[in-house]
């Protein structure tokens, strides 16, 4: 075995144009020699990493299996696909994109079904009357029937559904489904509506890593390398670097700062000369600008930042914790 590090990562679908950008804007752009068929690939300027190309659902079972050490693949499918997901993954970070609720989701002519209880109510009166049980298309067999049962719900049969789960209530092969909803259009044009308290998951794409994998030292030292990376763009995407000069900037002024705009002061309080280099979320940057030229600053600059390298490696460090744990 090379104890390289294997990386599963979108083949397909929704998320893999996303888990592309996410890559490259971290400084280590995917990379396919033989094209896009080719599934097997490389992390450009980072070495012993081998990226593989699978559909999201079977990110999740390489990662069980422990045949991909780190993945890229939508909460929803670990949850769904991983029998005690918390004891064989660890998820290190959500990404900010693949948002997707798993929802309950029944006819909008049940105007009298608006919540779970509700839905129980409905599913003994089914079989009170029809002799059979509701049935639930879903392709999330096992959060439906996790949820179903946290709910008291035991009225119910599941049918197993690959695609076009919304058209089954119409189609007269289910009479309520579970599936997943991002802007709700589907379940609207299938005239669908979410229970109240129906919603299962809230999922986006996540970092994932494998317990079970062969964490070789290789391995180790690729997933130290490749979370520094993806911390200092994390790091840099969600602040702005804000500069200036003046003589009466001091550091209770920088104290002051830190805590009203929640920035953070990256080399310490000011220097002699009254310079300041301050790191600053977007959304309380004009507060910050204000705030300055109000204790004297006449001019204040405000730039994008590439990445912030610090010493410390949050994401690394929480992988270690749960591989010595
Ligand atoms: N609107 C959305 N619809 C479907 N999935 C979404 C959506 N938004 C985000 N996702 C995420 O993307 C994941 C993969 O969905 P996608 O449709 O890309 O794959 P798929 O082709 O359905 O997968 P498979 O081939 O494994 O069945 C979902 O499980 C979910 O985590
Ligand atoms: O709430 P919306 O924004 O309408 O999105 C939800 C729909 O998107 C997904 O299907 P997808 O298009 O991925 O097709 P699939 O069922 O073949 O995966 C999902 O299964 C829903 O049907
Ligand atoms: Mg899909």
């Amino acid at each position: 075995m090379s104890g390289k590090l294997i990386l599963a990562v979108p083949s397909k679908g929704r998320l893999q144009e996303n888990v592309h950008g996410f890559f490259a804007r971290a400084g280590m752009p995917l990379t396919q020699a033989r094209g896009a068929r080719d599934y097997r690939g490389a992390l450009a300027g980072v070495d012993d990493v081998e990226v593989a190309y699978l559909s999201a659902s079977e990110i999740a079972a390489a990662l069980a299996s422990g045949a991909a050490h780190l993945g890229v693949t939508g909460e929803d499918l670990v949850r769904e696909n991983i029998l005690d997901a918390d004891a064989r993954v660890t998820l290190l970070e959500g990404l900010g994109f693949g948002h997707a609720n798993v929802v309950v989701a029944v006819p909008q002519a049940w105007i009298d079904v608006r919540t779970m209880d509700d839905l129980d109510d409905v599913a003994g009166h089914f079989h009170g009357r029809t002799g059979r049980r509701i049935r639930v298309a879903t392709k999330y067999v096992n959060l439906t029937r996790g949820f179903f049962a946290r709910h008291g719900i035991v009225d119910y049969r599941i049918v197993e559904s690959a695609g076009a789960t919304e058209g089954t209530p119409a189609a007269g092969t289910a009479e309520l489904i579970v599936d997943i909803t991002t802007t709700g259009a589907t379940l609207a044009a299938n005239a669908l509506k979410v229970v109240d308290d129906g919603v299962i998951l809230k999922s986006e794409a996540n970092l994932v890593a494998s317990l079970s994998a062969p964490w070789t030292p290789a391995a180790r030292s690729a997933a130290r390398v490749m979370f520094d990376r993806m911390a200092a763009e994390k790091r840099a995407r969600t602040m702005r670097e804000v500069r200036t000069r003046f003589a009466s900037c001091d550091t209770s002024l920088v104290d002051e700062a830190v805590t009203r705009f929640r920035c953070v002061a990256p080399f310490g309080g000011p220097t002699s000369s009254g310079m300041l280099t301050l790191h600053c979320p977007p959304d309380t940057l004009h507060g910050l600008a204000t705030f300055l030229r109000e204790k004297g600053a006449s001019m204040v600059t405000v730039g994008a930042i590439d990445y912030v390298f610090s010493t410390e490696n949050p994401l690394f460090a929480a992988l270690e914790a749960r591989l010595s744990a």
